[in-house]
């Protein structure tokens, strides 16, 4: 699912499929049993999916650092697999581990990786002073790296990914391990750049409010594949009525056997002590359920109702909630 029909996409994955070897006597690790998706030129497309859903790996494949075992993309109507230098020519490439010489300067990282895409010394240059300026690095040009802060060194990553003004952007993971004041820097540069480049951007995160607030279309990968894709409004509208979430004191299986009596409510799932489910009318579902649940015996220290978000579409898609599996990776780095 997912390859929704895109005029001459600016990039396009089609039933990738990728395995790793596990090591010794053990069967070999599936990260894509099939991912299709296309981006429309000029767009930012977000792959949201939490740890181990295969972002990375599709990211990889399509930047050329990696070879599908089958199926086929194209970046800027070229084929990935048989012209990889091509490809990386028109592609700008933002891994999650930093490509900058801590030991050098921004303006040092920045030429040298101009001069690698076989710039003029006087057009990096020139682009340098840009980017420095666009990311608000100007008057830290002449630092060394390592005196970045976390944030600082981030911005610094996107702007080496830019210095040969790419077609196409490719961001893996561009804020994780940013506090909240630096990525919502970060946001509001990706959204600028994509509009004042044309180009198009392809992100991946584990941030649900990140696809939110960025991407024109998401596809939302689980175990390997996408599950959903569209736009954040059309995925959320294609959850009639609202969305209901009850918190209980303590985790107890026989509230999704409880819930699933009430004829108010649908799609129970729960997760620890969270219990969701959808109703057409919140209001009215909210009295039913807390009677059943108190009848059952279990404490309700929270009910809510809302409409539906990201993380109900993800719930919706996968039965199992985002955040659970998302939040432990980030590392707090502060400005
Ligand atoms: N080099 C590798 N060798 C073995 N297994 C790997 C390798 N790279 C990824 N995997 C496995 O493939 C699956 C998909 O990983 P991938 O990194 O693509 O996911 P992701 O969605 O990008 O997650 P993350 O945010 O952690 O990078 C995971 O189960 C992961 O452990």
């Amino acid at each position: 699912m997912g390859a929704a029909h895109v005029a001459d996409p600016a990039v396009e994955a089609v039933d990738l499929v990728k395995s790793y070897p596990a090591g010794k006597n053990k069967p070999p690790i599936t990260a894509l049993r099939g991912l299709s998706f296309a981006v429309a030129k000029g767009t930012v497309f977000g792959l949201l999916g939490p740890n181990g859903a295969g972002k990375s790996t599709t990211v990889k494949i399509l930047s050329t650092l990696s070879a599908a075992d089958s199926g086929s993309a194209r970046v800027a109507g070229i084929e990935v697999a048989t012209r990889p230098e091509q490809v990386r020519r028109v592609i700008g490439f933002v891994s999650q581990k930093s490509g900058t010489d801590p030991m050098g300067t921004a303006v040092e990282n920045l030429l040298l990786a101009g001069r690698l895409h076989g710039m003029s010394r006087r057009d990096a240059m020139a682009r340098a002073r840009e980017l420095l300026d666009r990311f608000g690095l100007a008057d830290a040009a002449n630092r060394l790296v390592q005196t970045y802060s976390g944030g600082m060194a981030r911005r610094l990553d996107v702007a080496l990914g830019l210095m040969h003004r790419p077609q196409v952007l490719f961001l893996d993971e561009p804020t994780t391990g940013l506090d909240p004041h630096a990525r919502s820097e970060m946001w509001a540069e990706i959204a600028r750049m994509a509009g004042d480049e044309q180009m198009t951007v392809l992100l991946t995160t584990h941030y649900l409010e990140e696809a939110d607030r960025l991407a024109d279309r998401l596809a939302i990968v689980d175990q390997g594949a996408v599950v959903a894709a569209g736009t954040p409004s059309e995925l959320k509208s294609g959850l009639r009525g609202d969305a209901v979430h009850v918190e209980l004191a303590q985790a107890d299986d026989r509230a999704l056997t409880v819930l699933r009596t009430v004829s108010e409510l649908r799609d129970v799932t729960m997760d620890g002590s969270a219990v969701r489910g959808r109703t057409d009318d919140g209001a009215r579902a909210l009295p039913p359920v807390l009677a059943a649940l108190e009848e059952a015996g279990m404490t309700v220290t929270s009910a809510t109702l809302a409409r539906p978000s990201l993380d109900d579409v993800y719930l919706r898609h996968t039965g199992h909630s985002f955040d659970a599996d998302a939040a432990p990776k980030a590392l707090e780095v502060t400005e």
